[in-house]
Parts: C-alpha cells; sequence; structure tokens
C-alpha cells in the first residue's frame, strides 16, 4: 500500500485568545504561542493557527485589516520567519487578503514550508452566509468574495488539503483532496457558540470517516467579551473517526502525532478508498 503519509509526524494547533483589534499584538501573541509549542514539543513539525487570527472576526473590518500578499507585508514576514527558524510546516490561519488586481477581500490561509517559503494559498470558498432564529446572522460576503480552488499542498510528508471553517461544511473539498492523497484536512477555524456545539465534531468526525483521513481543526480561544464569541475545541480526528485531541474553550495549545498506520490500517478493515464506484457519480459533478 502506497504510504500517503511518509512518517509519523507530530502537530501542533495554537488555540489563540480571540484576535484583539492590535494586528501586532495579535501577530506577537501568535509568534509567542509558536515559540511555546516549539519548547514544549520539540519534535512538532507542523502547527496551525486559527481563523483571522491577528484580526477581528467582523465583516466590517475585513477590508481595514487585509494584506497584499508579498514577501514583505507584515502577516508573512511574521509566519515566514516562524516556519523558517523552527523548520516547521505552518499553516498560519487566516488573514484578511486584498487583491490589488481586483480591489476584492479574501478570507485566506497562508501555508509556509520548513524554509519559510509561503508555499500555497487557500481563500475561503464558501462563505458563512447564515441567518439562524434566535441564533446567529453572519454575513460574510457582504465584504467578501469566495475563493476560486479547492486547496491540495505538497509537504515532504505528503499532502494536507486546506480549507477555512464554513469550508468544512462542503465534503466535497475534503474528497478532492483526499482523492488527491492527502492525509489530512486542515481546517483554520472560528465556530460560534451557536453551531459549535451543534455540528463542529460531527463535521469533522465526519469529513474523517467519509475519507479516512486526519481532520484538523484550529479554533481561536473563546471571549464572551468579544462580539463573535468563537467555540474553541480544536480538535484532531484520526482516520478512523476518533477524537484524539481536543481543547477546551480557553488559550492553549494541543499535540497529536499522526500515523501511517492508523491511516493504512483503517483503509484496509473498511476498504472504501478502494470500492468508490466513479461510474454511477456522475450527476453530482455536473
Ligand atoms: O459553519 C458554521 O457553523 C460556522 C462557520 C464559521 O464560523 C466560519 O466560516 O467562519
Amino acid at each position: 500500500m502506497s504510504q500517503i503519509l511518509k512518517q509519523k509526524i507530530k502537530v501542533a494547533l495554537i488555540q489563540l485568545a480571540g484576535s484583539s483589534a492590535d494586528k501586532l499584538a495579535n501577530l506577537d501573541r501568535a509568534k509567542t504561542f509558536v515559540e511555546k509549542a516549539l519548547l514544549e514539543q520539540p519534535d512538532t513539525k507542523l502547527v496551525v493557527l486559527p481563523e483571522c487570527f491577528n484580526s477581528p472576526y467582523a465583516v466590517d473590518k475585513f477590508r481595514e485589516y487585509s494584506e497584499i500578499l508579498s514577501s514583505e507585508s507584515t502577516s508573512v514576514k511574521v509566519l515566514s520567519e516562524l516556519a523558517r527558524r523552527f523548520k516547521i510546516y505552518l499553516v498560519g490561519g487566516s488573514i484578511p487578503e486584498l487583491d490589488p488586481q481586483t480591489d476584492k477581500i479574501y478570507n485566506t490561509a497562508l501555508v509556509f514550508d520548513e524554509a519559510g517559503k509561503l508555499i500555497d494559498t487557500h481563500r475561503k470558498a464558501h462563505l458563512f452566509d447564515v441567518a439562524i432564529p434566535n441564533g446567529i446572522t453572519f454575513q460574510e460576503s457582504a465584504t467578501l468574495s469566495g475563493g476560486e480552488k479547492s486547496t491540495t499542498v505538497d509537504t515532504k510528508y505528503g499532502k494536507i488539503g486546506v480549507g477555512i471553517c464554513y469550508d468544512m461544511r462542503f465534503p466535497e473539498l475534503a474528497m478532492i483532496s483526499a482523492r488527491k492523497d492527502a492525509f489530512a484536512m486542515i481546517y483554520p477555524s472560528a465556530f460560534n457558540t451557536v453551531t459549535g456545539p451543534m455540528h463542529w465534531h460531527l463535521l469533522a468526525r465526519s469529513r474523517a470517516i467519509d475519507n479516512q483521513l486526519y481532520v484538523i481543526l484550529c479554533s481561536p480561544a473563546r471571549n464572551m467579551e468579544s462580539a463573535y464569541k468563537a467555540y474553541g475545541h480544536s480538535l484532531v480526528v484520526n482516520p478512523r473517526g476518533d477524537i484524539i485531541a481536543e481543547a477546551g474553550e480557553g488559550e492553549e495549545i494541543i499535540y497529536a502525532e499522526l500515523d501511517p498506520e492508523d491511516i493504512a490500517a483503517f483503509r484496509e478493515a473498511v476498504p472504501v478508498t478502494k470500492q468508490r464506484r466513479f461510474d454511477i457519480y456522475s450527476d453530482i459533478s455536473k
């Protein structure tokens, strides 16, 4: 069996305290916590930050906090330096991105390699536009545009699929990455205290068992003073659908080991990856 994950690797998920209005302070906090993770568990190879970790998660703030991505942009510089310094792959959460060609704003995840190179970006494809009676109303599409691609990134350990938060509700992105042999789907996220209890664990476990790969959700810590109350509960689910690491609601770092044997063993035991009937699924790709 081909090994889609080439060796065991340790991941760290940084459940950072809710992003303040001070972008540089948020970046500094992210830096402190990445340093802490590598000090606590120096064999960590992959680090994940939450959605919109350096700006308020607010529709009317995305433009103000947005950056044009380049090697000189503030967040890229800080994240790239961290990845290079600790020789880690860093899924640097997401930040509001301004595309200077189109003047559109995106919610964009940044992926750095161990040399600090920005190797890929994922622009949130499905925008969080919901109106739940007596619950939560949010309309990202008021100021954001949706990305144009699914994202599967090559690393020296194998491939990872990347989505952002609401993207996890759409099984297609995970399925596309899984079919390209990704060993994990990684979603920087920020569910809330309404939809978190309803669906957070269920969605993570569903994407994991649909595709028999690891699913990694990294949330900000909950801040009841903030207008947007993040759910917390960052987690890692294994290919069998078991939660192997989970944070509480406060600021913390959680770690998990991803093991190629776990992927292989479960795929062998329940061989859905070999039993797909693509001959009868053509309808849904129309
Ligand atoms: O899908 C949900 O319930 C939450 C999604 C969300 O908070 C987001 O996309 O930022």
